[in-house]
């Protein structure tokens, strides 16, 4: 019998509404109790290794939960699930998908509406992330997100609603699987990528969106001694508004590596625009094009890579193609 090990981290999935219809967390997580439909078909272990919510998630604490699931592989653990917040579920999942190098089925699953909510998505979104955690074809896949009836990859998918239950979406390329009432189905293939192992943490990477009239006060600001990296959401197929450059050069003169992501929902940023703070000068300037990628996504990939001792020409090929 398949054993799959269930690792509880908090979100609204482990919470309740009051009577005034405040979403708080509870003491107790009434998915700890959820066990009914897979008895005498698979054994569920279960842990509640944390139970917070998902704005409290912290890079350690990713690392943590990855360090976890490791263990789980040796001691036999045949699938994992992992419970999260939504609010930065995407983040944690790129985070272990980056760092794993795990064979077993890994899937991330939450909840929009709380545990007593009407129409509660919690218990219907777990039990899918359990029968994809268990299905064979779901193996040497990366992690996995299981929301709302869709298997996404933990690389491409977000956020992109503040409340509907369908919010979990995977821009450009659609999500890679959907689970049906009696079955998993997968119809996309994901090209593999590099695992880095890390053991510790190069904190202080931070993400700026880039808007109309920005200037170089913000990249001023991160002019510190401790600034690690940073990602910039870039306008459009990859440019900025020519203020942004001296601020810019003063950071790449320091040897800060830069990555650039668009801020577009679809799409991948390009160098092709050749005008002041086109991508072709960002380019020329020595900021790395990440293609594929959101920016919250091309952050924790900097971080990873940081943190593995990327530097350079390595640290660059590394982060510049999400996509092949
Ligand atoms: N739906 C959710 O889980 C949102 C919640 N604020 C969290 O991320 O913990």
């Amino acid at each position: 019998m398949k054993k799959i090990l269930v690792l509880h981290t908090g979100g609204t999935i482990a919470m309740s509404a009051d009577q005034t219809g405040n979403i708080l967390p509870n003491e107790h997580n009434p998915l700890l109790d959820a066990t009914g439909e897979f008895s005498g078909k698979l054994q569920l272990i279960t842990e509640e290794i944390f139970n917070l919510p998902s704005p409290h998630m912290i890079p350690e604490r990713m690392l943590e939960l990855g360090n976890r699931i490791l263990k789980a592989e040796k001691e036999g653990i045949d699938g994992v699930v992992v419970t999260h917040g939504t609010d930065t579920l995407e983040e944690t999942a790129y985070f272990l998908d980056l760092t794993l190098p795990t064979h077993i089925p890994i899937v991330v699953t939450g909840a929009m509406r709380s545990s007593n909510e009407i129409g509660s998505d919690g218990l219907y979104n777990f039990r899918n992330a359990v029968w994809t955690a268990y299905a064979d074809a779901a193996r040497d896949k990366g992690v996995l997100v299981a929301m709302n009836d869709e298997v996404h990859t933990a690389r491409f998918v977000t956020k992109t609603h503040t409340t509907n239950v369908s919010t979990f979406r995977t821009p450009t390329f659609g999500p890679i699987g959907l689970i049906s009432k009696q079955h998993v189905h997968f119809y996309q293939e994901l090209i593999n990528q590099e695992i880095c192992h890390i053991d510790h943490l190069a904190n202080h990477v931070y993400l700026l969106k880039a808007y109309a009239g920005m200037s170089s006060e913000l990249f001023d600001a991160l002019d510190l001694p401790t600034t690690n990296g940073l990602v910039i959401e870039a306008l459009g197929a990859g440019n900025l508004p020519p203020q942004t450059l001296p601020g810019i050069q003063r950071l790449l003169d320091r040897n800060i590596p830069i990555v650039l992501v668009s801020r577009c929902f679809n799409g991948v940023a390009e160098d092709v625009y050749d005008y002041e703070g086109g991508g072709v000068e960002l380019k020329k300037m020595g900021i790395i094009f990440c293609r594929g990628l959101n920016g919250q996504k091309a952050r924790i990939k900097l971080l990873v890579a940081l943190s593995a001792g990327k530097k350079g020409a390595e640290l660059k090929a590394y982060v510049n193609n999400a996509v092949s």
